[in-house]
């Protein structure tokens, strides 16, 4: 399965994931410094304070990228290093340390891909009501417009916001992600404004390549996750469709054809209104983009479920039950499905045919042992190649699909969970910092050296 000549191989992480120096050069506080430091908050009371250090030893983690030949890396960066409050000058000495990394990057001949937000809001900007004041939105834009300023001669693909659907219904739906809050109509405000801000910002990044990076997957009714020919019932198939408008047309929808889906603007109407929506908002939100990233793991498998109460992540989803699947699963519980990726790929060409499509997150935790110097991965190895041979099924099915980051370069602290759930495809001894290629890493290399399997 060889790839097109022009497909892009790289790795994604992100700022609070990896860098640690959580202090250092006049970074101010993130929502996830704050939760992170919350007892009971993340598992083993684990907090970005260190990660993976990356901050200092960025030069090394680069070489380990241009071992694996990687030909981009998609990486994010700190609002609060460059604007320690979330507002005003730009701290010279936080953007010092992303002009360094862009030009490490380079030398090695490996594309920076910048997201401008992954999850790190200025802890000042949340205590003006964060994402839910309609102000965060602007301010992000200055920020993005103030990064691109410095760092635009060089990079040239951006990513605006990581997973929106996750800040606004993690963050304030069910609080089990920074900032904590618990508020259907607070997670639905803030997902118009992250929207939003994408909108604005987007229109601040040319000449780059801007996308929009969203967690998506298929959903599915149980029976049709082994067999794509289920015919579902009538109520199942209505959970369906509503669940896949909240997870990916809530947001793929106002970016790329600048409306809003009906059931959106239902769930928004029941938890607590509209008004938030102003005339000219989907205007401003649908700039022009080049690219979608999809960040996909497994398929979202839903059923009727009547009479159940809307769960607190998802505003809108009563008499939906949220089902098992029937297939194993990673040490995060997530069922492997790899052919959800191809489903998912072809679904959103279809949908979406004026952008472009690239997986900017793909990857698995288990659990790793490191023996002899090695950590022979196989369950990860295994679930990267079942994956990738449906994005090259994608791919022959016309999808325009650019490339595939891999989800991690690195173990790294994986929110909620801490650290003890490893993505990486280098694995982290967190005491020691030292860091091992495992196997998946040197499969992928190879992977990487042929383009294709
Ligand atoms: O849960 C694995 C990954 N999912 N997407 C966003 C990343 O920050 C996560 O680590
Ligand atoms: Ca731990």
């Amino acid at each position: 399965m060889i790839f097109p000549e022009d497909f892009v191989w790289g790795a994604a992480t992100a700022s609070y994931q990896i860098e640690g120096a959580v202090k250092e050069d006049g970074r101010g506080q993130s929502i996830w410094d704050t939760f992170s430091h919350t007892p009971g908050k993340v598992v083993d009371g684990d907090t970005g304070d260190v990660a993976c250090d990356h901050y200092h030893r960025y030069k090394d983690d680069i070489g380990l990228m241009r071992e694996l030949r990687l030909g981009a890396y998609r990486f994010s960066i700190a609002w609060p290093r460059i604007q320690p409050d979330g507002a005003g000058p730009v701290n010279p000495r936080g953007l010092a340390f992303y002009d360094k990394l862009v030009d490490e990057l380079l030398a090695a001949e490996i594309s920076p891909y910048a997201t401008l937000y992954h999850w790190d809001l200025p802890q000042a900007l949340e205590d003006r009501g964060g994402w839910t004041n309609r102000d965060t939105a602007y301010r992000f834009a200055d920020y993005a417009a103030a990064v691109h300023d410095r760092l635009g001669d060089r990079v040239h693909t951006w990513a605006t916001l990581n997973e929106p659907w996750v800040s606004a219904y993690l963050g304030y739906g069910n609080g089990v992600h920074a900032p904590g809050r618990r508020d259907p109509a607070e997670a639905m405000r803030s997902a118009h404004h992250l929207l939003l801000g994408h909108g604005l910002a987007a229109r601040r990044l040319r000449p780059g390549t801007v996308m929009l990076v969203v967690n998506s997957a298929p959903v599915l009714t149980p029976a049709q996750v082994g067999d794509p020919s289920a015919v579902p019932s009538e109520a199942d198939a209505a959970a369906v469709h509503r669940i896949h408008a909240l997870l990916t047309r809530q947001f793929l929808d106002p970016a790329v054809h600048g409306t809003y889906p009906a059931e959106v603007l239902e769930a928004a109407a029941r938890n607590g209104g509209t008004e938030h929506i102003r005339d000219g908002d989907l205007a401003l939100i649908n700039a022009p983009i080049d690219l979608i990233g999809i960040n996909y793991y497994n398929p979202c498998v839903v059923e009727s479920g009547p009479g159940l109460p809307a769960d607190a992540a998802w505003p809108g989803s009563e008499d939906v039950r949220f089902a098992a699947a029937d297939a194993p699963t990673t040490a995060m519980g997530w069922p492997i499905v790899p052919d959800g990726l191809s489903r998912l790929l072809i679904r959103l060409s279809h949908d979406y045919p004026e952008v472009g499509l690239m997986v900017t997150e793909n990857g698995a935790a288990f659990d790793d042992v490191v023996e002899n110097g090695r950590v022979h991965d196989a369950d990860r190895l295994a679930y990267l190649d079942g994956h990738l041979r449906e994005v090259w099924r994608a791919v022959q099915a016309g999808a325009d699909l650019r490339g595939y980051l891999v989800w991690s370069l690195l173990d790294n602290f994986e929110w909620a969970e801490g650290y003890r759930r490893r993505f990486g495809i280098v694995h982290v001894d967190y005491p020691t910092q030292t860091r091992v290629l495992k196997d998946s890493a040197l499969w992928y290399r190879d992977v990487i050296a042929r383009n294709g399997l």
